[in-house]
């Protein structure tokens, strides 16, 4: 059965007038890395804050580990690493000398640092001092810093802000690695689907505080439209062809559009503009286009 790791039933939060989240029932299970996805605004620092009981509900509708989070705070946070924001680093101490720090705090075994350096890549820089570190270096002596007492649930609020491309690959394969290899669950928010689509399992779409789409990356994938793209050399009399055919053509500058609904239909209509003296140019058919549906899903509403 599957584990739940967090879950809210219909969390809402004001900030004075202002309605933040409108009944956000977000279902995560353990194993998962989930991606949080919203534009900026949409609620997701929110939402993060009050899992972290940073912020408070009132409802009682909050549960982390099946334990509801205000009556169980310090056994529910003992749980989980976090990073929200900036990471809290030193400066003028290196990359190992800020865990070792932690690690004292927390009571953490010495031995542990040097795994947490080698887990998060970071094992040929230790002795540098982290004032000199790359962006992307903070990011992930961040990420060893919250996983140093070996949390189960790793909550990361937009850990790849700012990063270059090779920055988000370094954070991207560290969450991979974190749930494929040590059994963590991950939730990491991000106003980036691409990056989200490379390493979730699961997504959730929030705007302006409501949840809009909650589920695997397959089943958003489901609901992106493909469309087949027809090029002629005639467009305008290619979509009326297609049009007195059944088909519900568009026409941009450049193509005309049908939606896809399997092979079969593309030969038809091939053979259809074909006999109606068109010529075609190209028939093909466009990969799912999730960054439009993420764009149709967070339009104001
Ligand atoms: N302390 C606060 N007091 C009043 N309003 C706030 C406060 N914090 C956030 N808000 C408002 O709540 C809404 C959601 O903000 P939130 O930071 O949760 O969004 P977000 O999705 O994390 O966006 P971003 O990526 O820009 O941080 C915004 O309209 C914001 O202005």
């Amino acid at each position: 059965m599957l584990q739940s790791v967090i879950q809210t039933h219909e969390l809402s939060y004001r900030f004075a007038d202002q309605q933040v989240l409108d009944k956000v029932s977000l279902q995560v299970n353990k194993g998962s890395i989930y991606g949080f996805l919203g534009p900026n605004g949409a609620g997701k620092t929110t939402t993060i804050k009050v899992l972290l009981n940073l912020l408070r509900s009132d409802d009682q509708n909050v549960f982390l580990f099946e334990k509801e989070i205000s009556a169980n705070r310090s056994l529910v946070l003992a749980q989980i690493g976090s990073l929200v924001e900036q990471p809290a680093i030193y400066g003028h101490l290196s990359g190992r000398e800020n865990l070792k720090a932690r690690a004292i705090l927390l009571k953490v075994k010495d031995d542990r640092i040097s795994a947490i350096l080698d887990l998060v890549a970071l094992s040929a820089h230790a002795d540098k001092k982290a004032k000199n570190y790359s962006l992307g270096m903070k990011q992930r002596l961040g990420i060893g810093l919250a996983l140093l007492h070996d949390p189960e649930l790793l909550i990361l609020d937009e850990p790849t802000n700012g990063l270059d491309p090779n920055g988000i690959i370094e954070i991207r394969k560290l969450l991979m690695r974190l749930t494929s290899e040590e059994g963590k669950t991950v939730f990491v928010s991000s106003h980036l689907l691409g990056e989200i689509e490379r390493m979730a399992t699961h997504v959730g779409i929030i705007n302006k505080g409501k949840l809009v789409f909650q589920g695997t990356i397959g089943e958003l994938q489901q609901l992106s439209n493909e469309q087949v793209i027809i090029e002629t050399n005639d467009l305008v009399e290619a979509a009326n062809t297609l049009l007195a055919g059944g088909y519900p053509a568009d026409i941009t500058e450049e193509y005309v559009t049908v939606p896809f609904t399997d092979a079969e239909q593309m030969g038809a209509m091939n053979t259809l503009l074909v006999n109606s003296g068109s010529t075609v140019y190209s028939i093909r058919k466009t990969k799912k286009d999730l960054e439009q549906l993420f764009l149709s899903l967070t339009q104001p509403l």
